[in-house]
């Protein structure tokens, strides 16, 4: 209707036989309006889109990073207007982090954008009181950190009934903190650190809100009891909270009461019983590094697990229970066994620590060297399904999938045992510091390990379908390398044992854009992760974000980061400086980079599906290709995606 208006308008005004002519319009003239305007009708939706997202441009300053994109001819949902995100050809999502905005932030005109769920302004330089984005009502998502955002946010969050994250970290706001937040019926992350938030926290209540942080403000008073169970660091740098999880109590208003008494010498009774039990424990662990001889990093397992040993040696009537309780489980038939007291009793090394614990390289007496990772978020079902879901992994064979040997089970935490890899991890390969001799990874072998790569998620993908997602943390630390350089994919497979919360906070694919959109991660998740690994590859960058868990680090994805630079400079800034001997082959190198985006694309009906994605990168050749280059330039070359 709008554009219908206009367009009337506009040929009212810009006909001169209109206005000379008064009444007496030629024929011709009406026809042509009216053609016009019934054309212009027909497409009103993209055009009304393009329309607002200009207006509302039009109010932001220092826009040079989306003047190039965003033009008035175009669709923003066809030409990949820089930072607009599309579904079904209408703008879904804004995502416009860090391009040194600033100016003022149309709500009012973005409220014309009916499919809007999403708005991301992380990391520009708006300096105002906050917007009035709670006009938004149908918004999933607002995320608007690291700016300078000042002063108090009105008690206006009432309507906004489908938000879930709200990121507000890092700006100058102050006041309280609104407690129409506390009433959000959907909400699952809430992020205000680093403001100068005062006053006390209102009562969050929301069971399924699995983050908050209000970390160095100017709070004060009890933490609600709905957040005591939340970690201790979300509520630091304020020096008036008090109450659990802090370890502070909040002083009591009259005096200290009987109940109070009895409870803190109940507290400290149960203290002194924990620091005799600590003392045994302590004693226990001596006696067991005595006898074995050696300090090693390995006795942290070691110890419990000797402890067990020694206990059931202790008890003559230890069950056969308790005998299998210090046993592995092979999972495979072609290879040479050994026992946990081989790996305890081999010379150690940590060689990480993990999200989910750390890594052990153990080299037994045979000479070969093992891999033992500690997990302790596995307690998703019990020891049946753990051990049927281990037999599973157990029977995967395949060239770029690292086998599972054998696994331990207790109920407190897992041993994964693998073979140890000379060659490392590709993190490793990548991001370490070479020394003047060490040669950085070339063009070919890059392209080798991201089809070896590809290879094995197919694999996975085949073999394990009725997982929601066969691998779920594809990262460059859980690829590892063998001697000729081959990829071997670990860590794959182990949603159905992890817990979901920790799942959710600790496996990449859960850094996915619809995990933070909709809260779920797909098959096609994996997608996104291999098309993530792809970019590391290609620009040596580390995916930050996602690697630190959203911990202290807003930085853009590497798909968006490469989205944000011009195309026609992609050549230039994009690919990793390592890759500079690579003479030809930028041709090569473009098509792969236009693959790793389409499978990073947040929309998921337009993300490349996994087996589409592997054969177009099987299709990338590892070819020095003069004939190519001598045809055309790199960045005319168009990939059939
Ligand atoms: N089989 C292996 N051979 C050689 N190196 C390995 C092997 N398995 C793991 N590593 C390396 O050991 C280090 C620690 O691995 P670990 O899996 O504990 O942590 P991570 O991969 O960094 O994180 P996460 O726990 O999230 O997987 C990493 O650098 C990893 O690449």
């Amino acid at each position: 209707m709008l554009l219908r208006a206009h367009s009337s308008h506009a040929c009212a005004r810009s006909n001169p036989f209109m206005t000379m002519a008064g009444n007496n319009l030629p024929a011709l003239v009406i026809f042509f309006c009216v053609i016009f305007t019934a054309q212009t009708a027909s497409s009103a939706s993209p055009a009304l889109e393009s329309d607002i997202l200009l207006k509302f441009k039009s109010s932001l300053i220092n826009t040079t990073a989306l003047d190039s994109s965003w033009n008035a001819k175009t669709n923003p949902c066809t030409t990949n207007w820089n930072g607009v995100r599309c579904i079904d050809g209408n703008v879904h999502g804004l995502q416009l982090e860090g391009l040194g905005l600033t100016g003022t932030i149309d709500v009012d005109t973005l409220a014309g954008l009916k499919s809007l769920r999403y708005i991301s302004l992380i990391n520009n330089n708006f300096h105002s009181a906050i917007p009035n984005i709670w006009k938004l009502g149908a918004l999933k998502a607002v995320y608007l950190s690291r700016n300078q955002f000042y002063g108090e946010i009105p008690d206006e969050f009432a309507n906004m009934a489908s938000l879930k994250f709200l990121h507000l970290s890092r700006n100058e706001f102050t006041g309280k903190i609104p407690s129409s937040l506390a009433r959000l019926p959907r909400l699952l992350e809430l992020k205000l650190d680093e403001n100068q938030f005062e006053g006390n926290i209102p009562d969050f209540q929301q069971k399924d809100l699995r983050k908050i942080t209000v970390a160095n403000n100017q709070l004060v008073g009890p933490i609600p009891a709905g957040l005591s169970k939340a970690s201790p660091a979300d509520f630091e740098g304020n020096k008036g909270l008090c109450g659990a999880p802090l370890k502070e109590a909040c002083p009591s208003a009259n005096k200290m009461s009987t109940t109070l008494l009895i409870f803190i010498i109940v507290i400290a009774i149960a203290a002194t019983l924990l620091v005799l039990f600590v003392v045994i424990i302590v004693i226990g662990r001596r006696r067991t590094t005595e006898r074995l001889g050696r300090p090693s990093s390995i006795k942290v397992v070691a110890s419990e697990d000797d402890q067990m040993e020694t206990r059931s040696q202790d008890q003559s009537t230890s069950s056969k229970k308790s005998d299998n309780a210090n046993k592995l489980t092979f999972l495979r038939d072609d290879r040479e066994r050994f026992e946990l007291q081989d790996l305890l009793r081999a010379s150690a090394e940590v060689l990480g620590s993990g999200s989910f614990g750390s890594s052990y390289k153990a080299v037994l007496a045979s000479g070969e060297a093992m891999v033992v990772k500690r997990f302790r978020h596995m307690n998703k079902g019990g020891r049946e399904d753990f051990q049927e879901h281990m037999r599973r992994l157990g029977r995967l064979r395949h060239p770029n999938v690292l086998p599972l040997v054998a696994y331990y089970y207790r109920k407190e935490e897992k041993l994964l045992v693998s073979q140890f890899m000379e060659n490392g991890s590709l993190a490793s390969l990548l991001h370490s510091n070479k020394t003047q001799n060490q040669q950085g990874l070339d063009w070919p072998t890059r392209l080798k390990i991201i089809k070896g790569v590809s290879s094995g998620m197919a694999y996975l993908h085949k073999e394990l379908p009725s997982l929601s997602i066969p691998h779920a943390h594809l990262k460059s630390s859980n690829v590892v390398l063998n001697e000729s350089r081959e990829p071997l994919l670990t860590d794959y497979g182990l949603v159905p044992v992890i817990n979901n919360e920790s799942a959710a906070q600790l496996m990449v694919a859960y850094k996915s854009p619809e995990y933070a959109a909709e809260g779920r991660v797909t098959k096609s998740s994996d997608v996104w992760c291999l098309g993530t690994l792809i970019l590391e590859m290609l620009t040596g960058k580390l995916p930050v974000n996602y690697l630190m868990q959203g911990k202290g680090s807003d930085d853009p994805d590497l798909a968006s980061w490469v989205n944000s630079i011009p195309k026609e400079e992609w050549t230039k800034v994009v690919f990793d400086i390592e890759m500079e001997g690579t003479k030809n082959g930028k041709g090569e190198m473009m098509k792969l980079l236009k693959i790793a985006l389409s499978c990073c694309e947040e929309d998921l009906e337009k993300r490349l599906d996994l087996f589409d994605a592997v054969e177009k990168i099987e299709e990338v050749k590892e070819r020095d290709d003069d004939e190519l280059n001598s045809k055309t330039t790199s960045d005319e070359v168009s990939v059939p995606l």
